[in-house]
């Protein structure tokens, strides 16, 4: 099954301060190392981003943007670019603020995932994370309407198909590198 990384990379990072996805973790690029662990479990990578970004990703990588019907409508926005711009029949998504995350997390979370439902995803016991997912290409017509109704939101998108919620200690027993890095503290 042809399977399409897509990297999200086209967010504001305002509670970061500055672009998240050129934040540094030990000597490399938070965009590096998601690129790098979604390398492992795709036949192609696309980076979504935003277009005063894209100069600034390494060379050879494919860099593209929100196409311009969704750009600025978030996360969702990024998915529905790269399903229409890279079709395949599945998608692994991860966003660049997840740095812990490296490919032997994300070959075990595709060999754990249920090809059956529309989206997998994950949480721990506290908390849902779901943009470190899995996603069937079937899902673009539904994820067009629901940005053209307004609907922006990634776990109310979640709610409305067939979401398999894996645990995280499936993947990882240290629940902290499934975290988000949003502020620089
Ligand atoms: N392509 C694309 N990616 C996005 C967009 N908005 C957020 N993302 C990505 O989705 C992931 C989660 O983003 P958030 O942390 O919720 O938002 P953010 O804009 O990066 O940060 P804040 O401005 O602090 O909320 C990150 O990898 C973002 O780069 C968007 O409009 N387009």
């Amino acid at each position: 099954m042809k399977t399409i990384g897509i990297l999200l990379a086209g967010g504001q990072s305002r509670r970061y301060g500055s672009p998240k996805a050129f934040a540094v973790l030990e000597g490399k690029y938070f965009y590096e190392r998601a690129y790098e662990a979604l390398t492992a479990v795709s036949d192609h990578v696309v980076v979504v981003s935003r277009p005063e970004l894209i100069s600034d990703f390494r060379a050879g990588m494919d860099v593209i943007t929100d196409l311009p019907s969704v750009a600025g409508k978030g996360p969702l926005a990024g998915i529905y670019t790269a399903m229409s711009e890279r079709p395949a029949e599945c998608y692994v998504v991860l966003p660049c603020d997840m740095p812990y995350i490296g490919q032997k997390e994300l070959t075990v979370f595709m060999q754990l995932s249920n090809n059956a439902a529309d989206i997998t995803a994950v949480r721990t016991d506290s908390e849902r994370i779901p943009l470190f997912s899995r996603w069937n290409g079937n899902m673009k017509e539904l994820l067009e309407r629901e940005l053209d109704d307004g609907q922006l939101g990634v776990m109310s998108f979640l709610k409305k198909v067939t979401t398999d919620w894996m645990d995280a200690s499936r993947i990882h027993p240290d629940k902290h590198i499934f975290r988000n890095i949003n502020t620089s503290d």
